[in-house]
């Protein structure tokens, strides 16, 4: 049996990123949200674009003023007013000044803003009544922020709203992409039914097929649900060929421990599969099969207790899934230390994964283990999880108020 570690370190060698120039598509920047820088992005404009003024008041040379005080003030004939958005007619000469609003453009000849709280106006002039601190006070200089022709964001980046501000600003309006990784979604079980079946003795409800899809949705992939397959072996191994086929990845839940319905492993190693993960130090989530196939696919034949199903898609499939995608990096799950209300426990033969919710009380985090059974049967308190305590192989226990690393839950925290 692996460990957590080696586990994730077998999967991320395993998978490979979509191909920067094949596995691409252009979008629009309305379409761009969620999505992953797959080219670098340069401009052709300075930011900002012009000179302009930071704050409403005078644009003047800082000669004129760099000695005035409320009882001796510069006294400069405003020769033009300036909104945002137009350009100024005239060049300032000294002694003189043009009005200016924030984001208007600096008129030649002014260096320099002097704000309207520091000045009086009287008719066509308007008096300083003290210096601005500097040359260029208030001033933000064209290009300052950014000079054309640099390398303005990398590849590799997911799209959100900060990018999405950077790219408008930049009339960057077509991107270039990676397409959304496709992955094949199969629940495998003679006992499984779609949600609006009424259950017959011993039937049970895929929830697995829903909850995968979702999980895939969120971290930008593209869910393609297979359905139920049966424990069958004839129609598993054609189900689970067509999934290798035509997905970059491939989930399927159940049949993979010991049991004489169990026929992922067989059946992968039978198409050709190279098994590369059989099981895993982990609790919930033990009977985790990972397989590579030549043309690229990768196969977690995850387990079909639906915890353990949830789990081993945050814990493995997630990491997989974001360097699949082009993520250049983040990939693996984020971990921090804090305070759990309640006391933990594990057998501590497995690393174990206790699920819950951080919650921020009084500014300091703290885990709150869901209540009822933590049993990976047990998906009715898996609601609101955004978290997961982990006790590592070897710890019986946290005590309460002590502290535990918690894993954030793909999707929870925006990730
Ligand atoms: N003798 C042993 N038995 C089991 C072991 C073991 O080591 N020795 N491991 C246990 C652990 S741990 C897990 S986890 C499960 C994994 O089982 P499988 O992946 O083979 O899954 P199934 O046997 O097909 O189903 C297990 C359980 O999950 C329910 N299920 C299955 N698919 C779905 C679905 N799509 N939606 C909702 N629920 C689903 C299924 O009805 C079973 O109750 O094996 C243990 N056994
Ligand atoms: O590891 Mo299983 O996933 O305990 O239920
Ligand atoms: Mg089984």
């Amino acid at each position: 049996m692996l460990s957590v570690k080696e586990a994730e370190s077998i999967i991320l060698e395993l998978v490979k990123p979509l191909d920067t120039r094949k596995d691409t598509e252009v979008v629009t920047l309305e379409d761009a949200t969620g999505r992953i820088l797959a080219q670098p992005v340069t401009s052709e404009l300075d930011f900002p674009y012009w000179d302009n003024s930071a704050m409403d008041g005078y644009a003047v040379k800082f000669a004129d003023v760099e000695s005035c005080s409320a009882e001796s003030p510069a006294v400069l004939e405003i020769v033009e007013e300036i909104p945002a958005g137009v350009q100024p007619k005239s060049a300032i000469a000294s002694g003189q000044a043009a009005r200016i609003f924030t984001g208007a453009m600096m008129p030649e000849g002014a260096d320099t803003i002097v704000i309207q709280e520091n000045t009086k106006r009287e008719g066509n002039c308007v008096l300083v009544l003290s210096p601005p601190s500097r040359s260029n006070a208030f001033v933000r200089q064209r290009g300052s922020f950014y000079q054309a022709g640099n390398p303005l964001l990398e590849p590799g980046i997911l799209i959100n709203a900060s990018e999405i501000a950077v790219l408008a600003t930049a009339q960057c309006t077509q991107l270039t992409v990676y397409r959304r990784p496709r992955v094949a979604i199969l629940s495998t079980g003679d006992e499984l039914v779609p949600p609006d079946r009424t259950l017959q003795p011993g039937q049970i409800v895929d929830s697995n097929q829903y909850a995968l899809a979702a999980f895939v949705a969120s971290q930008g992939g593209i869910p393609i649900r297979l359905g139920i397959v049966p424990d069958k072996p004839d129609l598993l191994k054609e189900k689970m060929t067509q999934a290798i086929a035509t997905a970059d990845m491939v989930l399927s839940t159940g049949g993979v421990s010991v049991g004489d319905y169990d026929y992922v492993e067989q059946l992968l190693a039978e198409l050709g599969g190279e098994i590369r993960i059989r099981s895993v130090a982990i609790k919930p989530g033990k009977p985790l099969t990972v397989a590579a196939f030549a043309n690229g696919c990768t196969y977690f034949g995850i387990p079909g207790n639906p915890v353990s199903a949830l789990v081993s898609c945050w814990r493995f499939v997630q990491p997989a899934l974001r360097k699949l995608s082009g993520l250049s990096d983040n990939w693996l799950p984020t971990f921090m230390k804090v305070r759990s209300r309640d006391r933990l426990i594990s057998d501590g033969k497995r690393e174990t994964y206790l699920w819950g919710q951080l919650q921020s009380v009084d500014g300091v985090c703290e885990f709150q283990l869901a209540g009822g059974a933590q049993n990976s049967a047990n998906l009715i308190n898996l609601a609101r999880t955004n978290s997961l305590a982990v006790l590592p192989v070897g710890q019986t226990a946290i005590a309460s108020g002590q502290e535990v690393d918690v894993m954030l839950v793909a999707g929870a925290f925006g990730r």
